[in-house]
């Protein structure tokens, strides 16, 4: 809230100024109504602590990022002379931008004001989360009236099939400006449709589809031409292993890899530690997750001890503990007393045999760990939602094993003597996440997966778009359905030659099977238009290779090369 109140260049005095004025209204029309309903408590807290906040920035001499944008007008305005060389302005992304960065536009352009160029597209305005306005686009010309209006309406990037789809998309939203695009490619495969039973069958499919396509295109693909792009973050580990099954290489586009999430790291580590107290990397890692006040220096004194005495950290801390170590001051015994009886209650479960989901939701309750990213995490709700992931995959890890698809069962594998549920478990993620230990300079031909947002502005010659359905587009917790439709109209239109939309019938989420059903955004064209999609997956023929080729300005391939890498494949 203090964040969106920056943007709209509000300071802590005038925030506090307009939530007392939008105070008293509420009370006058609450008096003329005598209907009583309390004044906006919440405003009025955020505007205090807006202020408290303000004060120990200052105090630490620091600004933080909505400052950047506020301090950049305060100072521009107020020493003119420093923009006065400024000539000319572009700003890119333009639908994207908020009051304060329009502002600085201002400014900066103050001497360039023939020669502002703002470029942008209302149907791609996917920002209203981080205070975007697309009505700057209507003020630009409002402030400078001789602003020339310029349409690009000729998109040299898709092929007429995903154009004419992507805009059928987004042409539903009834409010939007009207504007067409044409192309001069040519129309291309009509991008797929496709369902699938369960997420699971989805992704293979990706995965073998990708593979399928490098070979019958000869060489004119390779992996660093596909995208997977996603609603959301948790969706990738599904993928990520699908493709690792394949041996397809991958990079998650300017984040983690689903095993390399902070989250998924913190609960592995506990549950690593339970398996094998002497795992000392899991316990350096859980002992302070939540934080426990535990400094470095008594961490340090643990490991010493533990040395000394050659036993594990963790048998020292639970000496600790238990008053066997009388030497050690109680502020530390009371520390680390809940992490002990937290290991001690999961190791009991685990002993029992109990499922790692019930474990890993027992985890979750007794370090609270829901609360402990809601204080630690600003994106704790993206966090969460990998949480809820890692219990599904620990509800499908026991009964499969990633490498051969073989039940791990105890009995058929002697290697596996004393296996417990949650050693399965264990496994199974430390196989998902090995290997592609490549440096990202490494990344050119490797398939990306991104989400949607984070694909802004990118293209690929292939793009397949998963999870096609109500509750991912729009995104359940979306508080604007139109920003949601025009999301997926910017995934789509990052395709180049080749585009996918897939869906699955039934999703496993947080470990339990959910119906579920094709995205109203596309259900409603497909009705309307059938020919806009293909319930297939495009047959590749000699006449869609020259079309790919072409409007990827590459040559075609060898007749033999393709021969050669179907039979490969
Ligand atoms: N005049 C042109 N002739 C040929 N190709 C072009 C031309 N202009 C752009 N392209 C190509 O079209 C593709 C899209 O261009 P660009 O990324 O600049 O578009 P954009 O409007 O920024 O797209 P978006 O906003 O959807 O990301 C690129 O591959 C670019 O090389």
């Amino acid at each position: 809230m203090i964040s969106k109140a920056k943007a709209k260049g509000l300071s802590a005095s005038e925030l506090l100024a307009e939530t007392r004025a939008d105070a008293l209204k509420q009370r006058g029309k609450e008096n003329a109504s005598s209907k009583s309903s309390p004044p906006n408590d919440v405003d009025h807290v955020v505007a205090e602590i807006y202020a408290a906040y303000e004060r120990s920035l200052r105090k630490s001499n620091s600004l933080d990022f909505d400052d950047l944008l506020l301090f950049g007008v305060k100072l521009l305005s107020q020493h003119t002379l420093s923009v006065s060389w400024c000539r000319h302005v572009l700003v890119d992304e333009f639908q994207d931008t908020n009051a304060i960065q329009y502002e600085l536009m201002k400014i900066i352009g103050r001497n360039a004001d023939d020669c502002v160029t703002v470029v942008g597209d209302p149907d791609q305005s996917i920002y209203g989360w981080r205070s975007a306005e697309v009505a700057n686009l209507a003020k630009m010309q409002k402030d400078f009236p001789a602003t020339v209006n310029i349409i690009l309406g000729e998109n040299y990037r898709s092929t007429a099939g995903i154009l004419k789809a992507s805009l059928a998309i987004v042409s539903q939203d009834k409010a939007r400006l009207p504007k067409s695009l044409h192309t001069s490619h040519p129309s291309g495969n009509v991008p797929s449709l496709l369902s699938f039973s369960s997420e699971r069958d989805e992704a293979a499919f990706i995965s073998v589809e990708i593979k399928r396509l490098v070979a019958h295109m000869g060489g004119v693909l390779n992996w660093g031409d596909f995208a997977i792009l996603l609603r959301f973050n948790a969706l990738s580990r599904t993928i990520e292993s699908a493709l690792q099954k394949e041996g397809i290489p991958n990079r998650i586009l300017g984040g983690h890899k689903f095993f390399e999430r902070l989250e998924i790291k913190d609960l592995l580590a506990y549950l690593q530690l339970v398996d094998n107290p002497q795992f000392v990397p899991a316990f350096a890692r859980a002992i302070n997750v939540p934080s426990r006040g535990i400094g470095e220096k008594t961490v340090a004194e643990i490991f010493v001890r533990a040395d000394k005495t050659k036993s594990t950290p963790l048998e020292v801390i639970e000496k600790i503990c238990d008053g066997r170590m009388p030497d050690i001051k109680p502020p530390v015994k009371r520390k680390v007393a809940s992490f002990v009886a937290a290991i001690r209650s999961l190791r009991k479960l685990a002993s029992e045999g109990s499922s790692p989901v019930d474990i890993l939701r027992q985890l979750l309750t007794l370090i609270a760990y829901e609360d402990h990213l809601k204080q630690s995490q600003s994106d704790w709700e993206s966090r969460w939602e990998n949480v809820q992931e890692l219990i599904t995959f620990a509800s499908e890890a026991v009964y499969d094993s990633p490498d051969d698809g073989e039940p791990f069962k105890t009995a058929e594998r002697p290697e596996d003597e004393g296996s417990t549920p949650l050693r399965m478990f264990l496994q199974a993620s430390m196989l998902s996440s090995e290997g592609d230990q490549q440096a990202e300079s490494d990344n050119k031909d490797k398939v990306t997966i991104a989400t949607c947002h984070a694909a802004k502005g990118l293209e690929w010659p292939v793009v397949l778009i998963p999870s096609v359905e109500q509750g991912t587009f729009p995104f359940y917790r979306c508080d604007d359905v139109e920003e949601e439709r025009r999301l997926l109209y910017v995934a789509c239109t990052r395709a180049q030659a080749l585009l996918y939309l897939t869906s699955a019938s039934k999703r496993l989420i947080s470990g339990e099977t959910k119906n579920t059903t094709l995205s109203t955004f596309v259900s409603t064209v497909t009705t309307e238009d059938p020919s806009l999609f293909d319930h297939k997956a495009p047959d590749l023929l000699p006449s869609d290779r020259a079309v790919v080729s072409r409007v990827l300005g590459r040559l075609e391939p060898q007749h033999n090369e393709v021969i050669r890498r179907v039979a490969e494949l």
